[in-house]
Parts: C-alpha cells; sequence; structure tokens
C-alpha cells in the first residue's frame, strides 16, 4: 500500500476523547484511502487474523479463571487491544507475543481498590463483562466505553443483571455506559430475556452464570438474532470449564454455579473478514481460499458461501477452509430475496456485491443491525443511492438493484464493516475514495495491507 502511514494511537489519549482506536490501529488519523477500479480476476490463498468474537470471549474468560491460559491464533485489533487492557487493571496478568496471548487469570478475585475499566467500541467486552463484574468478589468498578458504543442498546442486558441483583448504575446516561457495578451483587438464578435486539445481551448473562452464587436459567420467549453467536458462548464457556445445559433452540438455558477453568485454545480466523475476500473473487471472477477457517465454524457469516453459491460461484468447502471462484466471465446472479438475520453482519457485504448481479437482490429481517457500529441499513442505502444504485430502504432491510456505481467518496461513519464492504465494491466499480479508513482497525487493521497485497490499487492521501 503506498502513501502516508499513521502515527500511532495515544491510548490515553483515545480514552480520553472516547474513540475506539487503539495502539494496534492502522492508518489512525489518515484523513482518507482511494481503492483503485480492479479488472483482473483476484486469486489468492491467505490466512486471515483471528476471530474477533472468539478472541474477546478468550481472553475474558481467561482473565476469569485462576491460572494460567495460553490463546493462539489471537486476533490484534482496537476491540482486543481495549478488551486486554481492561482486564490489566481488574489484575489480570495479559501478555502478546505475536497472534499468543499468556492470560494469568483473576479467579473470583477482583480489584480490592476501586478500578475503571475502558472498552472502546467493542460490543462484546460492553456486553461480556458487567455480569462478570458484578458477579466477582471485590469491590466497585467503573466501565466505560467509546462514544459510539455508550450510544448502542444496553437497557435490555442491564434489566436482566439487576433482576438477579446486580447493583448496576449508571451516573450520566439511564442504561448506558459508564455503568458502575458493585461486585459480589450478582445472585443469579431464573431470567426471562428478549435476544430480539442483540444475541450477546443472552452472552453476557450466561457467561456471568458460573460466577453467580445460584448459577443462571436463562428462557428466552422470542427469537434471538443472530443465534449462532450464543452457541460460541456456550462452547467458549465449557472449554473454559463451565457446566450448561440447553434446549435444542437455545430458548432455555442453564449454567452451573462454579469456576471457570484455565485452559489453552486455538482460535480460528473470522469469518466475517473472509466474507469480503470471497466477495471480491465473486465479483472479480477469481478464486480466493482462505485457509485458517472452514466449514467445522460456528461463526454464522461463514454462511455467505452458500449466498454465493446461489449467485453462481463455485464453492469448495472443507471443515478447516474454503474456497470461492466467481463465476468466470459471467455475471453474478440476482433476483432472490434474502433472511440475512442470522448471519447479519454479513449483510453489508451481499449489499455491496449486489449491484454487479443481473437482478435485485432483497435483504431481510436485520433491523437490529441499525444499532452495530452505524444504523448500517441507512448508511449502505445512502451510500449505494450516492454511487448512483437504485436501492429501496425498509425497516428491516433493503432492496438493491443491478447497476454499474460510479467512483465517488465516501463516510465510513465509523464503522468497520461500512469501510470494507465499500472498498470491495470500489475494487469491483470504478474505484472509491473512502475517509478515516482506519476505521477497519476495530476488527481487521491489516484490511488494507490484504487488499494491496491481492494486487489492488490502494493509496492513501
Ligand atoms: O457475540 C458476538 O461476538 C457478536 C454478536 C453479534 O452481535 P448482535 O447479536 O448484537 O448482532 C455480532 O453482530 C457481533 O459482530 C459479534
Ligand atoms: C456488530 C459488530 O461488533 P460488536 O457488536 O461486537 O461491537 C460487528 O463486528 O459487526
Amino acid at each position: 500500500m503506498s502513501g502516508r502511514g499513521s502515527a500511532p494511537v495515544d491510548p490515553r489519549r483515545a480514552e480520553a476523547e472516547g474513540r475506539g482506536q487503539s495502539p494496534w490501529s492502522a492508518l489512525a488519523g489518515v484523513p482518507h484511502l482511494d481503492v483503485a477500479p480492479h479488472r483482473a480476476p483476484i486469486t489468492a490463498t491467505l490466512a486471515l487474523p483471528g476471530s474477533k468474537s472468539y478472541s474477546n470471549r478468550a481472553l475474558i474468560l481467561a482473565a476469569m479463571a485462576d491460572g494460567r491460559s495460553t490463546l493462539g491464533g489471537l486476533l490484534r485489533s482496537d476491540d482486543s487491544y481495549w478488551c486486554i487492557e481492561a482486564l490489566g487493571r481488574l489484575g489480570a496478568a495479559v501478555t502478546v507475543e505475536r497472534d499468543t496471548a499468556i492470560v494469568m487469570g483473576l479467579g473470583r478475585r477482583r480489584p480490592l481498590a476501586d478500578a475503571r475499566l475502558y472498552i472502546g467500541s467493542a460490543g462484546t467486552s460492553a456486553r461480556f463483562l458487567p455480569g462478570l463484574l458484578a458477579a466477582g468478589d471485590g469491590g466497585r468498578v467503573t466501565l466505560d466505553a467509546s462514544r459510539q458504543m455508550r450510544a448502542r442498546p444496553m437497557a435490555p442486558l442491564l434489566e436482566a443483571l439487576r433482576s438477579m441483583g446486580a447493583a448496576i448504575t449508571c451516573p450520566l446516561t439511564a442504561d448506558a455506559p459508564p455503568l458502575d457495578i458493585a461486585g459480589g451483587t450478582l445472585r443469579g438464578g431464573a431470567v426471562t430475556m428478549s435476544g430480539a435486539v442483540s444475541s450477546q445481551f443472552i452472552s453476557g448473562v450466561l457467561m456471568a452464570g458460573p460466577l453467580a452464587p445460584e448459577g443462571v436459567h436463562v428462557t428466552i420467549p422470542d427469537h434471538v438474532v443472530q443465534k449462532d453467536y450464543v452457541a460460541m458462548t456456550l462452547d467458549m464457556m465449557a472449554t473454559f470449564g463451565a457446566s450448561v445445559a440447553v434446549n435444542t433452540d437455545l430458548t432455555d438455558m442453564r449454567v452451573d454455579p462454579g469456576a471457570y477453568r484455565p485452559t489453552d485454545v486455538m482460535l480460528e480466523a473470522d469469518a466475517s473478514t473472509a466474507t469480503y475476500f470471497f466477495a471480491l473473487a465473486a465479483v472479480t471472477g477469481g478464486h480466493v481460499t482462505v485457509t485458517n477457517v472452514g466449514t467445522a465454524t460456528r461463526q454464522p457469516d461463514l454462511r455467505l458461501i452458500d449466498i454465493l453459491e446461489r449467485m453462481g460461484c463455485a464453492v469448495t468447502r472443507a471443515p478447516g477452509q474454503v474456497s470461492v471462484a466467481g463465476p468466470e466471465g459471467g455475471r453474478l446472479a440476482g433476483g432472490f430475496d434474502v433472511d440475512m438475520r442470522p448471519l447479519s453482519d454479513a449483510t453489508l457485504t451481499l449489499a455491496a456485491i449486489a449491484p454487479f448481479a443481473d437482478g435485485p437482490i432483497a435483504i431481510h429481517n436485520v433491523a437490529h443491525i441499525r444499532n452495530h457500529e452505524s444504523d448500517r441499513i441507512a448508511v449502505i442505502c445512502r451510500a449505494l443511492a450516492d454511487l448512483g444504485i437504485r436501492v429501496e430502504e425498509r425497516p428491516d432491510g433493503l432492496t438493491v438493484h443491478p447497476g454499474r456505481p460510479t467512483a465517488g467518496v465516501m463516510d465510513t461513519h465509523d464503522d468497520h464493516r461500512v469501510a470494507m464492504a465499500l472498498a470491495v465494491l470500489g475494487v469491483a466499480g470504478e474505484g472509491l475514495r473512502l475517509r478515516d479508513p482506519g476505521c477497519v482497525s476495530k476488527t481487521c487493521p491489516p484490511f488494507f495491507d490484504l487488499l494491496a497485497g491481492l494486487g489492488v490499487g490502494v493509496t492513501t492521501a
């Protein structure tokens, strides 16, 4: 990648300014980045950075275990940086060498003195830590977050935790970080909670279960968006020694009181990140193999390959890796409706390649992504329209019609998935200038370097 680099982020300044950037950010402060159109097929075999979802689960559970855990394949990104920093302020010792973390966990112990944690913009840390902090012994902990994360929903989680005894107050804004959490107050017990806004609320209550004197018994009366993430939580909890009993559709889940046990895990790549590289193969008629995540994963976004197959791609599946080959010379097939709720983080990836299909693609059931890092439905509809693509916005989704996107200068709205999806669109279209490209560092700091490594023209100001 050519052009200007970026100065390292001062974490204290980022925290003071309520930003998500971290010393693991790339392109921090770089005002914009140009992605050039790319007419040749993109063909590559690559290993991608670790899963954000698995990295933060493993870091947090290892910190709650009483002893030493080794986490291989760890993601180094803004979300995991701030997670590690917060766990360090709690007293867990986390050392990171390349993509391996050694965690000396706390068990039930919490800081005797009050601690103030900052978790950046990570929905995982924001939703997974409060219950664990209320369950552990010890003092009062303040958990704060970036301006972006302070604006995202937390109420259903806080309501559920408070109903089980957790003493959590919000001194600035109701049901929003900063949270003041009193340790030793979460009794646990039975709770009925909705999964319709975020699966992370369910995961956050479950993860606290072993440290609550009564354990937890979670009942879900409606549906859980992106339910696979709850399954990922339960898997990781069991890996760290928790005793869980669940019904088949994850609407009734019990976690026994107990403790987390230190363990060693090897984490797989981030399937959401993989979607952008599979999409590049799809829109350029190329062939991309990702070697460190495959059909054995529980990460729901890998299932975008089924949709790409429906669009005419050739997909080769294996438990540990997947290949996608775009239709040679032909166009992607459109003209269908798709329910993206189970894999809603891949919505923007699909929306970005939909203009290159031969018929409209209607995306449904993703209203909750309006509460992600940005109002993702509104943002992607506006972006497509600004690039000359006919698009219809609905409360729960959008319909994208075939067209040739123009070049343009696009805001990324401090949303890593907006930036990465628009980059794919720029490659396949007429190129794009992206403002604040560094926001990709929330989950994939090397994203633009990886693009450049595929032969895509990437230039910073
Ligand atoms: O538990 C997790 O690791 C995640 C859950 C999902 O959140 P929602 O259930 O809020 O959509 C997903 O969007 C996010 O990227 C990661
Ligand atoms: C919604 C996302 O992240 P999180 O909720 O973990 O901040 C995402 O990565 O698309």
